[in-house]
């Protein structure tokens, strides 16, 4: 047995009390779709929403809490048909349920910052513009040094966000603009509050689940139990390493993790 496999038995433990009461909220890209060159590319790993089928009937909630348009991520993922699956888009601003999306209205303020986000991207190789429709989102993985890029454009896009009232959410070799006021932790704290959940399982890789892992820590301190599962590699930031009570090897480890913990 694994030390990872070791680790997981102890949280299996105590979840198993209140399975039927947890909520298993997870990120899409990095978490259950590995990393690609392009957003468009991304896929879930093969058994993902057969995974999640098994696992919805023994759980509270399943849902996906993810940057993605809520449609993307359910298309991207094959998971149309998972039973009872809630998709919280664009970081909770829209979700998708049954088929239905709830979605806001457009912002001025984001078709402003892709206009200039289109400005920058043109004048730098390799980097590209993903529009999201409620945000913009600039990438430089394909840039012939992603990070540097990365770099030069921060302050840039700073100034845009300034100028437009948008907030800078920063990725995977991602730069995202988009509107104030939704989060991934307040996406979490109305899930659980939904399901009557006394358990929470988050899975995360990035620091947009950064919000998300704070939240399930509050939660913690008000009597429920928070399981925060880190989807490793070698972009990963270390505070999400740190905050993760599991920290397994990318979507592979996370299905095996999940199988393990859910069912
Ligand atoms: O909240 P998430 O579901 O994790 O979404 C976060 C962002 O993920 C996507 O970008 C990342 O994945 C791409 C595909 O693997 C990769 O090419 C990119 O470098 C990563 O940053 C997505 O494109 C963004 O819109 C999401 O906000």
């Amino acid at each position: 047995m694994s030390s990872m496999d070791d680790a997981v038995a102890v949280v299996r433990e105590s979840l198993r009390p209140r399975l039927a009461q947890t909520l298993l909220a997870l990120d899409f890209d990095g978490v259950l779709a590995p990393i690609v060159e392009r957003p468009q590319d991304a896929r879930a790993l093969p058994g993902t929403a057969e995974l999640l089928t098994q696992i919805s009937p023994r759980v509270a909630q399943v849902a996906i809490v993810t940057g993605r348009p809520a449609s993307d991520a359910v298309q991207l993922g094959g998971l149309a048909d998972v039973p009872g699956l809630v998709v919280c888009g664009h970081y909770g601003l829209e979700r998708w349920m049954g088929g239905r999306l709830e979605t806001p209205s457009s912002d001025s303020a984001v078709d402003e910052a892709r206009v200039r986000v289109a400005e920058l991207v043109a004048q730098r190789p390799g980097t590209a513009i993903e529009d999201k429709g409620h945000s913009v989102a600039v990438h430089t993985r394909r840039a012939p040094d992603p990070a540097a890029s990365l770099e030069d454009l921060r302050p840039l896009v700073s100034a845009i966000a300034e100028d437009t009232g948008l907030q800078v959410t920063p990725g995977r070799f991602v730069l995202e603009l988009r509107p104030r006021g939704a989060d991934k932790g307040v996406a979490v704290r109305q899930l659980a509050a939904e399901a009557g959940a006394a358990a929470v399982v988050y899975g995360g890789d990035d620091l947009g689940d950064l919000p998300a892992i704070e939240a399930v820590r509050a939660l913690e301190a008000d009597g429920m139990l928070g399981v925060i599962i880190c989807s490793d590699g070698t972009e990963v930031a270390t505070e999400l390493r740190e905050a993760a009570d599991l920290v397994v090897p990318g979507p592979e480890g996370v299905q095996r993790a999940l199988r393990s913990l859910l069912l």
